[in-house]
């Protein structure tokens, strides 16, 4: 197989939910950090001394997501960069687990039904009720979506299934016709996108971590199967990154 088109996911940098080890999700618009700020500047210096360039940026429309895109058109100065936002790209929707403490969480239902819930294909955190405060179903930019597909709660697999529609829809047609594309996105819509393009199990899924603010690159064959895919840093980096973000175990 030869690679014929170069694809880029970036997670967004560090949040402030993330910071303080709180689950994020679809429904926290949470900002960045300034350690998130400023992995998402260096992931655009990565950018450059690799000599990346871009002709189209799909991102989500979280503000984390958003502001990481920026900051890496501010390195790359490619401010005229056309950008696509679609809540597709959103992160996974955590349910009732959304604002909680990881640990606190993992305190009262034990690490394993933790890492369940933020790691397994198909099973769903405990929903949030549409009269809960936390559901996002009257604010913008959903509050004209159809009610019925606004998420009270995620499995990665529905995650996947509410993202596919980007990619085949919007994001493949452009790398398929040649454009150099980046995705810049979340943990969890990148698991899914890792685990469609690279076709991975249910079970090899559990253990791919994506670290934050670390450029992924994808080269794909002219039918969008990858041929390789590589991290614009070090190993050492990548493995700090990743048990910075990752559930405990999956990191060795
Ligand atoms: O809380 C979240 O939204 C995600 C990403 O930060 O966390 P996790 O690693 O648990 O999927």
């Amino acid at each position: 197989m030869e690679a014929c088109h170069k694809l880029v996911l970036l997670r967004h940098g560090e949040s402030n939910y993330t910071r303080d080890n709180l689950f994020c999700g679809f429904g926290n618009d949470a900002d960045l950090s300034d350690l998130g700020e400023k992995e998402a500047a260096v992931a655009g210096q990565r950018m450059l001394e690799a000599g990346l360039s871009f002709d189209i940026a799909f991102t989500s429309v979280l503000k984390r997501a958003v502001k990481t895109l920026y900051l890496v058109q501010e390195e790359l100065d490619c401010h005229w960069l056309p950008v696509v936002k679609t809540w597709r790209l959103n992160e996974r929707h955590y349910g009732a687990l959304q604002g909680l403490s990881k640990t606190e969480t993992a305190k009262k239902y034990g690490e394993q039904q933790v890492k369940i819930w933020r790691r397994s294909y198909d099973v769903r955190p405990p929903p949030l009720d549409k009269d809960d405060s936390r559901f996002c179903g009257n604010i913008a930019p959903y509050r004209d979506f159809d009610p019925t597909i606004i998420p009270v709660c995620e499995s990665l697999k529905d995650t996947v299934e509410r993202m596919l529609p980007a990619w085949h829809d919007v994001i493949a047609p452009d790398v398929k016709a040649g454009k150099r594309v980046l995705i810049v996105a979340h943990g969890n819509s990148l698991r899914g996108l890792m685990k469609y393009l690279k076709q991975l199990s249910d079970q090899e899924i559990i253990r791919l971590e994506i670290p934050q603010g670390l450029p992924l690159v994808i080269e794909l064959d002219e039918d969008l199967h990858p041929v390789r895919d590589y991290y614009l840093a070090s190993e050492e980096d990548v493995k700090v990154a990743k048990t910075k973000v990752g559930v405990k175990d999956n990191v060795n």
